[in-house]
C-alpha cells in the first residue's frame, strides 16, 4: 500500500524502470553545475569544496555571543551566523519599556555601532562571512556591520555575507515585521541599489521557507510560497528600475531539512529547477548565476524533542544528512537540547562534530548528487515540483505573494498542513520516538543554559552613556536627513549609515522610519 510523503503525495513500496520511463535525463537533470541545476549549482558541488558550516548563535550581550563566536571558530566553523534579540530584531532599543523581558533571550542585543564593534572584536571582516538573521531592520545591521569593516580597515567590496531581510515571510510565518508591505519592498529594493554599487558580494536577501515549515508547511508549500516571495522580490526590484542580472546572482535562499530524507532530497531538487526555470524564461536572466538557486539549510527544529533530549542527535544528523545530499550551500545542524534552551558551549561544539562528520568521515561527498538517476527520488522531485508549481499558479492568481498574504492564503494553507501533522501526532498514526511511542517514566534531569537576567540593566545603561557622550545635534541632522529620504525616492541607506556612524540607535533610526512608513496591521488581527 502506498504511504503519503509529507507533501500528501504517495509513496509506493517499489519503483522500477517503468517509473522513469519517457523520463529525459537531459532535460530533467542536465550536467551539474547548469541549467536547470537540478543536479546542483557548482560543477564539482563538495568535490570541489564543501558546504559551509554555519551554526546559527547568538545570547545576551555583545562580549558573550563573540566569545560564543571565537569558540565555534576554534572548533572549525566555517562561517558566522549571528542571532538577534526580539528588541533589535522589532527596531526597538534594550531599555524601551516594550523590551523589557526580552533583552538577550532570543539572540545578542544590539542597539548601536558601539554593541556591533564588540560583536565582531578580534574577527577579521575580511577572512569570515556572516549571515545575520535580521529582517525589517536589516539594513542598519549591515551599515553598522560595513562601519566595523571600516574601522577594521577592510573595504566594502571585500565583506561577504547574507542578511536575510525576507520580510514576506515574517508576514507569512515569523512575526518580526514593522512597516506595511509597500515601504518594506521599497527598503528591500534600496537594499539591492546599495549593495549592487557598495557591497558587491553580498547575499542581499536569504529567502526562506525554513519558518513556514516549522510553522507547520509541507515541503510543497514550503518551496512553493518561498519561490512565490523570491519572484515578488524580482518584481519589485525590475520596477525599481533595476536589471535582472545586476541583482539576481547574490539572492539566496533558506530551507528547511527534515528527517523525511527521500522528500527532503527531492524538494531541494525540485526548488533548483523551478526557480532556474522562471529566472530564464519569465524575467529573460542571462547571466548563469542569476538562474542558480544557492541556498541555506537548517535542520528542523520542531522535529526535535524535550524528551529524552539525546534523541535529537540522531535526528539531527539525519535531518543534516538530507541537506547534504540536497546539494545546500551552507548548514545549521540545530544543538540537541534546542527544544529545551539555548544550547550550550557543549552541545554547540556536538552539533558542529555532527557536520565534521558528514563532511569527513561519510561518503556522500566523494561525488555530486548521488540520488542522480534513483527511480524514487526521480519521481519526487517531479511530484514535489509539480505541486508546487500548482500552488504558486495559485498565488499568482490571487495577484502575487503581497495580494496572496493579504488574502490569508499561504497562512491559511499552513496552518491546514500543521492541524493535519497535529492530529496525526495525537492518534499515533505519526511516530515521535520518546513522545507518543517508546516513552520513558523519568527523563534525566537537565541544567539548560539561561541568560543572565542583569544584561537588561547593563545595557541600558550603555544606552545612557552613548546618548550623553555622542553629538546630539548630528544625531538629530542625521535622523532628519533619513526622514527626508524616507518621504521621497531617494536611497535611504545613505542618510542611515551617516546617523548610524554618529551613533543613532537601532530604536531611534527604525522610529524615524515609523513616522514616515507606519507600522503593519496583519489583515487576521483581532
Ligand atoms: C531559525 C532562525 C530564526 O528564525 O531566527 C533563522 O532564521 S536562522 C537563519 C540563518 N541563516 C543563514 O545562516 C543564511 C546563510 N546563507 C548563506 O550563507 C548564503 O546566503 C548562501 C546560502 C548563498 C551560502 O553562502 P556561502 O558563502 O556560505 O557559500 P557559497 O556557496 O556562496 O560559497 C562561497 C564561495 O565559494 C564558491 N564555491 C563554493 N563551492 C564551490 C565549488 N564546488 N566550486 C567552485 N566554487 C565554489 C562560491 O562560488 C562562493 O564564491 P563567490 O561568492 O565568489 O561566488
Amino acid at each position: 500500500m502506498a504511504r503519503e510523503s509529507e507533501s500528501g503525495l504517495p509513496i509506493e513500496p517499489v519503483y522500477g524502470p517503468d517509473t522513469l520511463a519517457g523520463w529525459d535525463p537531459a532535460e530533467k537533470l542536465g550536467e551539474p553545475g547548469s541549467y536547470p541545476f537540478t543536479r546542483g549549482v557548482y560543477p564539482s558541488m563538495y568535490t570541489g569544496r564543501p558546504w559551509t558550516m554555519r551554526q546559527y548563535a547568538g545570547f545576551g550581550t555583545a562580549v558573550e555571543s563573540n566569545a560564543r563566536y571565537q569558540q565555534l571558530i576554534a572548533n572549525g566553523t566555517m562561517g558566522l551566523s549571528v542571532a538577534f534579540d526580539l528588541p533589535t530584531q522589532m527596531g526597538h532599543d534594550s531599555d524601551a519599556p516594550i523590551a523589557s523581558g526580552e533583552v538577550g533571550k532570543v539572540g545578542v542585543a544590539i542597539d548601536s555601532v558601539d554593541d556591533m564593534r564588540i560583536l565582531f572584536g578580534g574577527i577579521p571582516l575580511d577572512k569570515v562571512s556572516t549571515s545575520m538573521t535580521i529582517n525589517a531592520p536589516a539594513a542598519l545591521l549591515l551599515l553598522m556591520y560595513q562601519l566595523v569593516g571600516e574601522e577594521q580597515g577592510v573595504p566594502a567590496d571585500k565583506l561577504t555575507g547574507t542578511i536575510q531581510n525576507d520580510v514576506l515571510k515574517e508576514y507569512i510565518a515569523r512575526g518580526t515585521y514593522i512597516f506595511p508591505p509597500k515601504p518594506s519592498l521599497r527598503l528591500i529594493a534600496d537594499i539591492f541599489k546599495y549593495c549592487r554599487a557598495e557591497i558587491p558580494k553580498w547575499n542581499t536577501i536569504s529567502i526562506s521557507g525554513y519558518h513556514m515549515a516549522e510553522a507547520g508547511a509541507s515541503p510543497a508549500q514550503e518551496i512553493a510560497f518561498t519561490l512565490a516571495d523570491g519572484i515578488e522580490y524580482v518584481r519589485t526590484a525590475v520596477a525599481a528600475g533595476m536589471d535582472v542580472d545586476d541583482f539576481a546572482p547574490r539572492l539566496s535562499f533558506f530551507f528547511v531539512s527534515r528527517t523525511t530524507i527521500l522528500e527532503e532530497v527531492a524538494k531541494f531538487r525540485a526548488a533548483r529547477r523551478i526557480w532556474a526555470r522562471v529566472m530564464r524564461d519569465e524575467f529573460g536572466a542571462k547571466n548563469p548565476k542569476s538562474l542558480m538557486l544557492r541556498f541555506h539549510t537548517q535542520t528542523a527544529g520542531v522535529q526535535l524533542t524535550a524528551q529524552q533530549p539525546e534523541v535529537n542527535l540522531v535526528r539531527v544528523a539525519v535531518q543534516g544528512l538530507a541537506a547534504v545530499l540536497g546539494g545546500t550551500q551552507s548548514l545549521h545542524t540545530n544543538s540537541f537540547d534546542e527544544a529545551i534552551a539555548l544550547p550550550t558551549d557543549k552541545s554547540a561544539r556536538l552539533a558542529l562534530r555532527t557536520q565534521q562528520v558528514l563532511a569527513y568521515e561519510t561518503d556522500v561527498t566523494a561525488t555530486v548528487d548521488p540520488f542522480a538517476g534513483s527511480y524514487v527520488v526521480e519521481r519526487m522531485t517531479d511530484e514535489v515540483e509539480a505541486a508546487a508549481v500548482e500552488l504558486m499558479e495559485r498565488v499568482e492568481e490571487l495577484g502575487g505573494a503581497v495580494s496572496a498574504i493579504e488574502h490569508g492564503f499561504q497562512k491559511g494553507e499552513i496552518e491546514r498542513s500543521a492541524y493535519r501533522i497535529a492530529q496525526e501526532t495525537d492518534s499515533g498514526e505519526r511516530v515521535v520516538v520518546g513522545v507518543n511511542r517508546f516513552q520513558v517514566e523519568t527523563e534525566d534531569p537537565y541544567e539548560p543554559l539561561r541568560v543572565d537576567p542583569a544584561i537588561e540593566a547593563q545595557q541600558a545603561a550603555r544606552l545612557a552613556t552613548l546618548r550623553a557622550e555622542r553629538d546630539q545635534p548630528a544625531v538629530d541632522a542625521a535622523l532628519a536627513e533619513l526622514k527626508k529620504a524616507a518621504e521621497g525616492e531617494a536611497n535611504v541607506l545613505y542618510p542611515m549609515k551617516d546617523a548610524l556612524k554618529a551613533r543613532a540607535t537601532v530604536g531611534e533610526v527604525c522610529g524615524a522610519l515609523r513616522e514616515v512608513w507606519g507600522t503593519y496591521v496583519p489583515t487576521d488581527a483581532f
